[in-house]
């Protein structure tokens, strides 16, 4: 089981999404493990406050630093040697399909979410590392936290029906995906391209192929420099779609 404990000021804004679908089913097969902590828990006094004013002056307030590390510190004992702690963050670099392969081959995570302005710079050295969802910023790391054990799990084997499903999909080769069709085969005047129905497998990879390279070159111009093309790509590139 790979074990994920997300830290947060909002557990239920987590959990209605955790249980649901695939990752609900995850967790039910026992292939991941999920733990919401709530980091009010670990805060003391009779009010048991997180937050308070910015030192400096300015708006909002700040993520106290003793709980945050307090959760932190309970959550690295129960999970196993070398779980990472993550905390989301604008700052941090964009999570990627690449860090998410990173990521499923440590021990389990830890996801820390941020709140208002914010966390306590002296947080800091209690994490090994920081992630951004990108360059926007959101009201909490929550949804930041998700969209990571989301990517993460499904690489974990098992988790997918079907195997090969996440290694065909976009940016697992620096490649936007192919388009997808299903029934009908006629949609508002749209049709089903014929090469999807005409059974002929190399012929539909082929397709397949070449709508991946051209939709990456056309909106991905940055993956598509990255590619390494071979032979085989390059004469394909050459054809046009009905040439298929
Ligand atoms: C309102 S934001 C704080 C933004 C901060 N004052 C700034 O300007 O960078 C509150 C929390 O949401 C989370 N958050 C916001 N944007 C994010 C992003 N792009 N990626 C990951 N987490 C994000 C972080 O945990 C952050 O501490």
């Amino acid at each position: 089981m790979y074990p994920v404990e997300v830290l947060t000021l909002f557990p239920d804004s987590v959990q209605g999404y955790l249980g649901a679908s695939i990752l609900g089913k995850a967790r039910e097969k026992g292939l991941l493990g999920v733990t919401v902590t709530h980091i009010r828990d670990y805060a003391e006094g009779k009010h048991r406050v997180t937050d308070d004013a910015p030192y400096g002056g300015g708006a909002g307030m700040v993520m106290k630093p003793e709980p945050l590390v307090a959760a932190i510190e309970a959550a690295r004992s129960r999970a196993p040697a070398g779980a990472k702690v993550l905390l989301m963050s604008p700052r941090g670099p964009t999570f990627t399909q690449a860090r998410a392969r990173e990521l499923v081959r440590e021990p389990g995570l830890i996801l820390v979410c941020g709140r208002y302005e914010g966390v306590d710079e002296r947080v800091m050295p209690f994490l090994d590392g920081e992630v951004s969802l990108g360059d926007f910023i959101l009201t909490g790391g929550e949804v930041a936290a998700l969209a990571v054990v989301d990517a993460v799990a499904r690489l974990l084997p098992g988790v997918l029906g079907n195997e090969s499903s996440s290694v065909s999909e976009s940016f697992e080769e620096n490649l936007l995906e192919h388009p997808h069709y299903t029934r009908p085969p006629s949609f508002r005047g749209a049709e089903v391209p014929a090469v999807l129905q005409c059974g002929d497998h190399a012929r539909i990879a082929r397709w397949r192929r070449w709508h991946a390279l051209r939709l990456t070159q056309q909106r991905r111009p940055d993956l598509f420099a990255r590619l390494e093309l071979g032979k085989a790509d390059m004469k394909l590139l050459q054809k046009k779609e009905e040439e298929l």
